[in-house]
């Protein structure tokens, strides 16, 4: 048999058939639900007369519109109509459907559904996982072949539990070598980012690889593997290891968890599927139509500068001076991202003062994120600066922000000064409440820095929980290396 890549071997165990043009029908295992994408989709069932196919496949939870404050005042805390008439309408949607599982409002595993996949056992390695959401790449982490879809997909696969698809490229990305401490996966996938650009992996579906993404933790390579999308793959991916099946071991929906315990007992179905999972990788002598090395050793701390996440450099470095560059397009394309910005060519990147920090989004909400903002702070002994208005930290879930307060984390950042909000994508798109005012610069961990991206003429700058948290202290963007 030919060598096949990981990729080759998700897709050749779920492709139902394949048009001479390429077209095939990927069969879907899961189907994560949140509410801005699906009342169409149920809408569209509804009046055709059709029910989900497979309710078993669901797995559903409100993210977007859900508020980070005022909790205690249950749904009347939900301000916005519109925001409320989504949360309460995929409540009915899924009441009348069913679900694997779901996390309303409220409920202790309710948070952003990227978060929440994993860390239910929604997610696991060799399944295709689909969303109504472009940040589903997150889930690659587990070697599941992951991507969004749009609304009249999510209809589609609800009726019929196929997509129509057409088979990417494949691409490697290897990370080579040692990262120095306090450059994160964030700092990683940014360097990536910067180096092949946001159109770079069009048409491709990513393998990260290398001793770099070996070394991360899984909860670092769902960083790197959420802003795939960022680099213009829908899907990223990372072969299984015994960290993933360690990860996966115990969850909820997890092969080998008693129901009704909650609790890990093995057996026939976990053995037969770790000896399955234990294939998910690359074959030695696959291959790839494109390779792109790094060398983790090189990365420094990143934060990007302008108004896409291709435009970011080096915490080491300077705003980029549009006189400096040849190219007119490139030329335009800096100075209208410097002018949005309000940014001066050639200024330090460590001399940028922020007005707001956002700790938060399916990017970097895990725990091991709030680990590594709280030690930051704590190890820093200061309080948020006097110039910065709002620091915020949000949790991605409940069990993430119970856990993080079994540490005692929301001590270290509610005494520094943060704020400590309920789980949700919160500031990250401003669906919700949490919002930049026109003209406010934050430092923000989330994945995307558009124009807008978090309230009418807000300006982002992506960077790791670390760097948000040094920021959030001093003011002003730092090099998180010198306290690592
Ligand atoms: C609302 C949703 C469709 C959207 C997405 O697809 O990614 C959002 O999550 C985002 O991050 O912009
Ligand atoms: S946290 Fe942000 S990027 Fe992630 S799903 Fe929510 S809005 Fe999209």
């Amino acid at each position: 048999m030919t060598a096949r890549t990981l990729y080759d071997k998700i897709w050749d165990e779920h492709v139902v058939h394949t048009e001479e043009d390429g077209t095939a029908i990927l069969y879907i295992d899961r189907h994560l639900v949140h509410e801005v994408t699906s009342p169409q989709a149920f809408e569209g069932l509804r009046e055709a007369g059709r029910k989900v196919w497979r309710v078993s496949s669901i797995v559903a939870t409100a993210d977007h519109n859900t508020p980070t404050t005022g909790w205690e005042r249950g749904y009347d805390g939900i301000e916005d109509p519109i925001s409320k008439e989504q949360v309460t309408t995929l409540d009915a949607n899924i009441r009348e459907s069913g679900a694997a599982a779901f996390f309303p409002f409220l409920h202790a595993r309710q948070g952003i559904v990227h978060v929440i996949g994993p860390e239910n056992g929604a997610t696991l390695p060799g399944m295709t996982v689909v969303c109504g959401d472009s940040h589903t790449s997150t889930h690659g982490a587990f070697g599941a072949l992951a991507h969004g879809i749009g609304t009249s997909e999510v209809e589609h696969v609800m009726a019929t539990q196929t997509l129509l698809a057409k088979k990417a490229k494949n691409m490697l990305i290897r990370v080579n070598g040692r990262a120095a401490p306090g450059v994160t996966a964030k700092d990683i996938v940014l360097a990536i980012i910067g180096q092949i650009g946001t159109a770079g992996g069009t048409g491709y579906t990513i393998e990260f690889a290398g001793d770099a993404i070996r070394r991360l933790s899984v909860e670092g390579r769902m960083t790197v593997c959420n802003m795939a999308i960022e680099a213009g793959a829908r899907a990223g991916l990372v072969a299984v290891d015994d960290k993933t099946i360690e990860y996966v071991k115990g969850r909820l929906l997890a092969p080998g968890t008693d129901q009704a315990s909650g609790q890990f007992i093995g057996g026939p179905e976990w053995d037969q599927a770790v000896a399955y999972w234990k294939t998910l990788h690359s074959d030695p002598d696959a291959k790839f139509d494109t390779v792109v090395e790094l060398d983790a050793a090189q990365i420094v701390p990143q934060i990007t500068w302008g108004t896409s996440p291709e435009m970011v450099l080096g915490i080491d470095g300077r705003v980029p001076d549009p006189d400096k560059e040849k190219d007119a397009n490139q030329r335009g394309a800096i100075e209208r991202a410097l002018t949005y910005m309000g940014l001066e060519p050639n200024k330090a990147l460590n001399d940028i003062t922020i007005d707001k920090v956002f700790i938060g989004s399916c990017t970097n909400s895990r725990i091991e994120d709030m680990r590594e903002a709280a030690a930051v702070v704590k190890k820093l002994g200061r309080k948020v600066a006097p110039n910065v208005k709002l620091a915020m930290v949000v949790p991605g879930s409940g069990l993430v922000k119970k856990q993080a307060e079994a540490e005692g984390l929301d001590k270290i950042f509610t005494a520094a000064g943060f704020e400590w909000r309920e789980p949700g994508c919160s500031m990250c798109l401003a669906m919700n409440a949490d919002r930049l005012e026109p003209g406010e610069r934050c430092a923000s961990t989330s994945n995307r820095n558009f124009e807008g991206r978090q309230g009418n003429g807000g300006r982002t700058h992506l960077v790791s929980p670390a760097m948000a948290a040094a920021a959030a202290v001093h003011g002003h963007f730092v090099d998180v290396r010198r306290f690592v």
